[in-house]
């Protein structure tokens, strides 16, 4: 059986200071947040999403919308027929931004993880399907690299050269048992 190598890259200190630069970054660029919706890419982009919303709210002294997208049924190694049936849901308390509008809002994309780009590219058409957002930005946590298609984030947290063989494994206290980032290698493989 490979043996399989895990080195810890963000701990909790690390993700917590890496999400409150983000917000302070998405607040400049955006200089405030009117007319910003915060999307949470399902599973864990949703709870990077409302920490970041969090942080928003204490620096600004008022909410930003948070909404959630699973992007499954747009994915590109699913089957076009299943594309119109997207879900897209309102976060519940008190981000809740009821009912999903993209309609002239600046739309900040939020994922654990960025890789491909075939999530981001996805979510995108998921997006323009419900209006036509003012922009479009992205911020995931980790930037491992090994992009498909020309897509690059807004904001990052983490900028992880990776291999193809390594994986990285984010875990949120909200459903896993703690903060963390590893980063998987199966031992012995390079490239
Ligand atoms: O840039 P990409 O190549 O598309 O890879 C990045 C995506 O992969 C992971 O999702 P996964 O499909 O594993 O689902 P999960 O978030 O529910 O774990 C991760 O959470 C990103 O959404
Ligand atoms: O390493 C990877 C690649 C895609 N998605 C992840 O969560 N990790």
């Amino acid at each position: 059986m490979a043996e399989e190598e895990h080195l810890v890259i963000m701990d909790e200190t690390a993700i917590r200071r890496a999400l409150t630069r983000i917000a302070h970054e998405i607040v400049e660029k955006n200089k405030g947040i009117d007319d910003c919706v915060i999307v949470g890419i399902r599973t864990r982009g949703i709870y990077l999403a409302r920490r970041v919303a969090d942080r928003i709210k204490e620096i600004e002294g008022k909410p930003v919308p948070v909404s959630e997208l699973d992007i499954t049924r747009y994915r590109d190694d699913r089957k076009a027929a299943d594309a119109a049936d997207v879900e897209i849901a309102s976060a519940i308390g008190e981000h809740a931004a009821a009912p999903f509008n993209v309609q002239n809002k600046r739309v900040i994309l939020f994922d654990d993880v960025l890789y491909t780009g075939r999530t981001i590219r996805a979510a995108m058409d998921a997006i323009m399907d419900c209006g036509r957002p003012q922009s479009i930005q992205l911020a995931v946590l980790v930037d491992r690299g090994h992009r498909e298609l020309p897509i690059r984030p807004d904001f990052v947290g983490k900028n992880v050269p990776t291999s193809k063989q390594e994986q990285i494994e984010v875990a949120l206290s909200e459903i896993d048992a703690a903060d963390q980032v590893t980063l998987i290698n199966q031992r012995g493989q390079t490239g």
